[in-house]
């Protein structure tokens, strides 16, 4: 799979070693949901126009040439390097679901500016390399990389054994300088001390990919979306119901999400809609205010979870289009209701107060 233009304005996702654009310079992790941390290491390495010896200052001029800096004029690539399937998939043989399946994923790194998105297999192999073989083999010899950026908590090599600093005092053998970014709390405050364990509240906690997914678990969508620095969206394309939303006069786009999308709590929410594909028509606004429940829908019986959008003041045709639903708040569980008039009245009464909120929200 791959997509890189010639502009490069879009993103070239190399599933191999042997498909990368090379030099590069790399930010290393799993990068779900690529948050405001996420976003803060890949930072670093997105001047890939930028020659390796214009970051000459940052080497050690004593350390061995084994990897030869790329050519003044050569390009580097920026690169994020990640693992497929997900570790913690490879150790446990249980499917995972991603906050940031690999399309948006690389929607979102096209949007930060990033050349290349290298899924290295995760595979046994990899995990028996040692840190010292794991930057030799793979990241100076494979991806010829000028340039390193990770978290502070990140691990590497045979049993996680390297840390950040290992990773700086090897690469330097290579002269490959590397940034380790602090961990990043919502509010902007920076863990200098790496201190990954209690907090006292939801502000003074690093953001991370778990801290989302246990935020979206909650309803809590306010959270997750100001960890992630955007709203948490679900794409996916418009798939046939039962067709009994347009008898109770909400007819609902019922989402088709990728299988292996992370799904926030069950229950109703206030959203935004783009249908993709159509913001050239001037007759399609570019963002369509609406509601959403995620749920089995108890009141009709329904036997499957199922993710489906009333679009507000809108009519028309989605069946086979692509939306984009951004969720800005939860407002209640999913209920049973005694009869299809009490939900009837219920999405009503949600209509309006999606509206007070999305209109507050603007
Ligand atoms: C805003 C909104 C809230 C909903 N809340 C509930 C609910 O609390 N309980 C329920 O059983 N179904 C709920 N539904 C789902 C409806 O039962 C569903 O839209 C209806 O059965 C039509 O389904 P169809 O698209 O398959 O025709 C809700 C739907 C919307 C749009
Ligand atoms: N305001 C709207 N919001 C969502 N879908 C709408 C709206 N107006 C028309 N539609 C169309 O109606 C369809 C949903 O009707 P519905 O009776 O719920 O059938 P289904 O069970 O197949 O979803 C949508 O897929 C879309 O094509």
């Amino acid at each position: 799979m791959l997509n890189l233009s010639q502009n490069g304005c879009s993103v070239w996702v190399a599933s191999s070693t042997e498909m990368v654009l090379t030099p590069t310079a790399v930010a290393l992790g799993k990068f779900d949901g690529v948050h405001l941390g996420h976003q803060r290491v890949i930072q670093p390495v997105l001047q890939s126009t930028r020659s390796a010896q214009t970051w000459g200052d940052a080497l050690d001029s004593s350390a061995q040439s084994a990897n030869p800096p790329a050519a003044p004029q050569e390009r580097i690539y920026s690169t994020v390097v990640t693992f497929r399937p997900h570790p913690q998939e490879f150790f446990t043989g249980q499917a995972r679901t991603w906050l940031t399946p690999l399309d948006e994923k690389v929607q979102q790194l096209r949007s930060l500016g990033v050349d290349q998105l290298v899924l290295l297999p995760f595979d046994k192999e990899l995990t028996a390399l040692s840190p010292e073989e794991f930057v030799e083999k793979i990241l100076v010899q494979q991806l010829r990389c000028q340039r390193i950026s990770v978290g502070q908590d990140f691990c590497f090599g045979k049993q996680r054994r390297g840390t950040a600093k290992d990773l700086q005092l090897i690469a330097a053998k290579y002269h490959i300088p590397v940034s380790i970014v602090p961990l990043q709390t919502s509010d902007g405050q920076f863990l200098e001390d790496g201190n990954c364990g209690s907090f006292e509240s939801l502000e003074d906690a690093p953001i991370s990919t778990s801290l989302i997914r246990q935020a979206l678990e909650t309803g809590d969508i306010k959270t997750a979306n100001r960890f992630l620095g955007r709203p948490y969206i679900l794409i996916g394309v418009v798939v046939e119901g039962e067709q009994l939303g347009r008898t109770i006069g909400f007819p609902t786009a019922n989402l088709e999400l990728p299988k292996d999308k992370f799904v926030p709590r069950q229950g109703v929410y206030a959203v935004r809609v783009k249908i993709l594909g159509e913001s050239a028509d001037a007759n399609i606004p570019l963002e369509i205010l609406g509601v959403m429940n995620i749920g089995n829908r108890p009141t009709v019986n329904g036997t499957y979870s199922s993710v489906e959008v009333y679009l507000l003041d809108w009519s028309g045709d989605l069946y086979g289009k692509e939306l984009a639903v951004q969720l800005v708040d939860f407002l209640r569980p999913e209920q049973k209701f005694p009869s299809l008039e009490a939900l009837k009245a219920q999405i009503q009464q949600d209509c309006t107060v999606a509206r007070q909120i999305l209109s507050r929200e603007n």
